[in-house]
Formats: C-alpha cells, structure tokens, sequence
C-alpha cells in the first residue's frame, strides 16, 4: 500500500526533476562568472546590481531555450519517447510554449534595464544576437541543430557572446583576456551538448537529426572527448605560459577527475543508451568545476 501510494510520486518527481533539469542552468551561470571574474582582476571592482541583473536575465534565457526546445521538438516527433519533455508531462504545448515566451521576454527585460542604466545599448544587442543564434538552433524553419551544428552555434553563443557580454556589462569596454577565456567555457558547454547526443541515436534517426553522434558513431564520438578536454587544460596552460591568464587560473586543473570520468564512462558505455545517458551531467559537473575554478584564477 505505502510502496504503491509512495513509488508512483517519486517516479513523477524524478520526471519532473530531469525535465526541469537544475543542473544545467550552470551552463548560463559559468559565462557570467567568467566575464565578471576577468572584468573585476583588471579594474579591481564589479558592480553587484548589474552582475545579479544579467545573471537573473542569462538564466531567464536559457529556461526559455529549454521550453521552448521541448515545444518546438513535440513539433517534429523527436521527443515521443522523451516522458520527461515538458510538453509530454503537461500535456500542454501552448502553456509551455508562452511560459517559455514568459522566461524570453524577462531575460530580455534584465538586459534592457542594465542597457537602461548605463545608456548603453551594446549588451542588448549581444544578447538579442544570442537569442536569435539560440532560436535557430530549434526553430523553425531553421532547426540548425537537426543538421549537426548545434556545438558550434553553442560554442559561440555560451563562449564569446555570453563572456563578452557579463565583461562589457561591468566595464563597458572589450578585453583579449575575457575573450580568450571565453574559449574555454565555449568549449566546455559545448561538450555539455556533444555528450547529450549519445542516447539519443535511435529517437535522432527516426526524426531525422544528424547530430554529431549520429554523424561520426558513438565510437568515433567517444573517442573525440578526451581530445576536447585535455584542449581544455592544454589551451589553459597555454594561455597561461603567454602571460594571458593569472598563473592561478592553473586551479582548472583541480577538475582533472571530472575529465577523466566523462572519458572512460564515455568510452565503456558509449553504444548503451541506458548507461551512457547520464554523461551529459558528468560534462555538466566537469563545466561547472572547471569554470568555478578558473574564473577563481582571475578573482584571487
Ligand atoms: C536546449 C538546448 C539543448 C537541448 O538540445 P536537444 O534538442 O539536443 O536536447 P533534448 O534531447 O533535451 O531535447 C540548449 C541549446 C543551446 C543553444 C545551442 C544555444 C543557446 C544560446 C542562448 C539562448 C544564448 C545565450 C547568450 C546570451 C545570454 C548572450
Ligand atoms: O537538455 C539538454 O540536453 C541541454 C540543455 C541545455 O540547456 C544545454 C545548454 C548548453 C549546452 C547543452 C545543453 C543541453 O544539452
């Protein structure tokens, strides 16, 4: 009796839980972090309204991405067996589909108050520019990510206009370091991307998505992430050795394990949708920790 009334809620948060996903809005936080990080070791000072305004407004704006990606994949079938779409737990396409318009129009909202503030409407534009990069990657009638290029557009949109952008935001001005950082969390939020391709093979055919995995296998694709992440470390030191990047920005190294454990979980379970599903949330932690610590190399 306890077992029956008990199981079926737990189920249903755990539905909720994976289609909400919390761990990933790391992925609008990190850029922010890293651009202001860089922004406060040149100038020495960060103002807090507007770091809090944009990061509310980036996080806004990939909840939108999210709803709206779960809207416009119901459009194409891709998500039928997906139970954890928001659209297949609601049952409610358009109810997700203007909430998702909701988080769009207060993200936007965040930047127009900080362009507002500080009568200068270059955030705006980078975020407009983002957006717009973001819906083509799902919407119609572009759906770019259905032909494989989601990690590019994901590369630029998570690395240099998000970073530019939370560093433009605090100093009004452009810097090569916050540029080259952006790099690194570019990269890393694309593997994010790259990793979450991996169950997904047989849904992504049927519904006629090249996704990279689908492209190259997910032998090949398996074989590519250690070449991802050790350019992560390697640019790092790099950037480092040129002069850069703080020689504390070496703390990226402390999220080694993370690496390594995306690699070999890859690399076993690679064609066994079940386990290799939750790789997505080891690059996720991998991001997150690499991120922390590096922005942390420029505060210290
Ligand atoms: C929704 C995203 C990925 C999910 O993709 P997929 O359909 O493969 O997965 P599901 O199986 O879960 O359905 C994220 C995609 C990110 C996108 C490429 C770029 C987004 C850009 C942001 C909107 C812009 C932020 C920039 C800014 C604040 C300057
Ligand atoms: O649900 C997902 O798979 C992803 C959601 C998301 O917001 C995101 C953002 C940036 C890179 C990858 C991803 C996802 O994979």
């Amino acid at each position: 009796m306890t077992t029956k009334s008990v199981a079926p809620s737990n189920s249903a948060n755990k539905l909720w839980f994976a289609a909400i996903k919390p761990p990933m809005y790391s992925v609008a936080v990190m850029p922010v972090w890293v651009g202001t990080a860089v922004a406060f070791a040149e100038t020495r000072a960060i103002n807090t309204a507007i770091f809090i305004t944009y990061l509310l407004a980036s996080i806004f704006i990939l909840a939108w991405m999210n709803l709206s990606n779960d809207v416009f994949d119901s459009e194409t079938g891709i998500d039928a067996n997906k139970h954890h779409s928001l659209v297949n737990l609601t049952g409610d396409k358009s109810l997700i589909f203007w909430l998702g318009n909701a988080f769009l129009a207060l993200g936007i909202l965040g930047s127009s108050a900080i362009a507002w503030w500080q009568k200068d409407f270059t955030l705006l534009a980078i975020v407009l520019v983002g957006c717009a990069l973001g819906y083509t990657y799902q919407g119609p009638p572009f759906r770019l990510g259905y032909q494989g290029v989601g990690e590019i557009i994901c590369f630029i949109c998570f690395g240099p206009l998000a970073v530019s952008a939370a560093y433009y935001s605090q100093t009004q001005s452009w810097s090569s370091t916050s540029l080259t950082a952006s790099i690194i969390i570019g990269i890393t939020t694309s593997l994010i991307l790259f990793c979450s391709h991996f169950h997904q093979v047989k849904d992504d055919l049927a519904a006629g998505k090249r996704s990279p995995i689908v492209r190259l296998g997910t032998a090949r694709g398996a074989q590519l992430i250690p070449w991802f992440c050790g350019f992560i470390y390697a640019l790092t030191l790099l950037f480092t050795l040129l002069g850069l990047f703080p020689i504390q920005t070496l703390l990226i190294f402390a999220s080694l394990p993370f690496a390594i454990q995306l690699t070999r979980h890859v690399q076993a379970y690679h064609n066994q949708p079940d386990k290799v599903s939750n790789c997505k949330f080891i690059a996720v932690a991998l991001h997150f920790w690499s991120g922390l610590l590096f922005g942390l190399g420029f505060v210290l």
